[in-house]
């Protein structure tokens, strides 16, 4: 389904890879049909009568944003999350793309039959368009083909235990059979990058400290853990030419590891993007530092952990210097009882889906970054990731009409009742952020105006026919 007719989207700021522009976005049945200047869209207006045109005035008109990493839960966990609640603070939080990790719910989506499962949940029940990534897990090496040709994205493992038992952690050895199964089908395989090889050294330090302060957990997780498991995808770089994705880095000292990975990659003559080596990070590690979380609340809890503030900066510098790819929400939300005040108990997963665009337009502002750029991090650069960048991720023509009016000077407070996610837990209430999503549109189409959702879920699942 998609917007019938002509439609021109005016704005003073119109948001493309080269930069913004007084002007205007032509659509057409849904479609982006090309990116005009203001004297054009006059002229346009002036020659076609029956043209619909709205007009943002003074807002950014900007691309929607893709979110590549958001644990629905649905089926299975819909007491965590559904794809209804996600969806719609997806789009009141000017996304119109969200990527379903493939695992919490049950079952996780780690052979066909499961992702059917899944998508018949799906279906009917999304705002914004959704698409999946499958999983790898011990043993399913032969469902990854089947499941590449329904059109996942690509495919998750965990390095670590998950903290679901139905999504057991890999090792080299089934690592092996995974990139032998994906080898020639474009596919790439996501790493939640994190090897526990120490458990009793780790067990010692933190043995008799307190299990409530924050820093307790944080050192359970050092970066050690993170820097054996680059080693480990990094011995593997040599072998296969199928993309790598590193999700959710949290430690900076990752980052010259993956630089190094990804150069060796294109040297060989990798003509993938970026080589074929990418890494993600998230909105938690960019916004907040472990100095300022307050003891017993673990919606700050995530894994990898939030490290300290010099971490932080670390961060920042590299993704102004290009070297991490893309900023991503790693929504894992679950219910109030499992986020208990003990930090080494509680669920690892932090709750935003609907805040990401301002929580990095917040800060990105602040360090001088423009809107051009929070695009190429947040709708362009996901959308390669996930191979769909010929329909999503940019202003540009024969793209999906999605589309986002966005004040990027207004302000306003994260509050429980302006959540539209399931489980209002999030570390950010109570918090100032800056950039406020007016008017989300899906394909030409307005599913959001204003604080309201509008009219039935008009998102489709970014699916190959079942
Ligand atoms: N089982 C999870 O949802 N895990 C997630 N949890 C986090 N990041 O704390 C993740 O992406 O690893
Ligand atoms: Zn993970
Ligand atoms: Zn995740």
């Amino acid at each position: 389904m998609a917007a019938t007719g002509l439609q021109l989207f005016l704005s003073k700021r119109v948001v493309t890879a080269t930069g913004e522009a007084d002007g205007g976005v032509l659509v057409q049945n849904g479609q982006i049909q090309d990116i005009l200047t203001r004297e054009q869209a006059n002229t346009f207006i002036a020659e076609n009568e029956d043209i619909k045109v709205v007009d943002g005035g003074d807002l950014a008109l900007m691309a929607g944003v893709v979110d590549s990493h958001v644990h629905v839960n649905e089926p299975g966990r819909t007491a965590w999350e559904g794809f209804r609640t996600a969806t719609s603070a997806a789009a009141a939080g000017g996304i119109t793309t969200i990527v379903d990790m493939p695992l919490n719910s049950i079952p996780p989506t780690t052979t066909l039959e499961n992702l059917k499962v899944k998508a018949s949940s799906a279906q009917g029940n999304v705002f914004v368009d959704v698409g999946f990534w499958g999983g790898v897990i011990v043993d399913n090496q032969d469902s990854l083909k089947d499941l590449v040709k329904a059109g996942v994205v690509g495919f998750k493992c965990f390095l670590c235990p998950s903290g679901v038992d139905e999504f057991p952690n890999v090792e080299a050895k089934d690592l092996e059979k995974a990139f032998a199964a994906l080898e020639g089908t474009g596919s790439l395989l996501a790493f939640h990058a994190e090897v526990q090889e120490d458990n009793e050294e780790i067990e010692k330090k933190i043995f008799k400290k307190d299990p409530e302060e924050y820093t307790t957990y944080l050192e359970s997780r050092p970066p050690k853990m993170e820097l054996d498991a680059i080693s480990l995808i990094s011995s593997f770089l040599n072998k296969t030419n199928v993309r790598v994705h590193v999700v959710h880095v949290s430690s900076a000292s990752v980052v010259p590891l993956l630089n190094k990975a990804r150069q060796q990659r294109v040297a060989a003559g990798n003509t993938a993007w970026r080589g074929g080596v990418t890494a993600e990070t998230c909105h938690h590690y960019l916004s907040i530092s472990a100095e300022q979380i307050p003891r017993g609340r673990s919606e700050y809890k995530c894994a990898p952990p939030i490290r300290d503030l010099d971490n932080k900066e670390k961060l920042w510098q590299y993704l102004l210097d290009d070297k991490l790819d893309m900023v991503v929400s790693d929504h894992s939300p679950c219910t109030p009882e499992l986020k208990c005040s003990n930090n080494l108990e509680a669920w690892g997963g932090i709750s935003s889906v609907q805040f990401g665009l301002s929580l990095f337009w917040t800060e990105a502002s602040a360090r001088g970054l423009d809107l051009t750029s929070i695009s190429k991090y947040m709708c362009s650069a996901p959308a390669q990731l996930c191979g769909i960048q010929h329909r999503k991720g940019a202003l540009k023509p024969g793209l999906d009409a999605d589309i986002i009016f966005f004040d990027p000077d207004a302000q306003f407070t994260v509050t429980a009742d302006i959540i539209r996610h399931k489980n209002k837990l999030t570390p950010y209430i109570g918090k100032t952020l800056k950039g406020v999503v007016k008017k989300t549109y899906l394909r030409g189409e307005l599913i959001y105006a204003e604080g309201e959702l509008v009219g039935e879920p008009k998102g489709i699942l970014l699916l190959n026919k079942l």
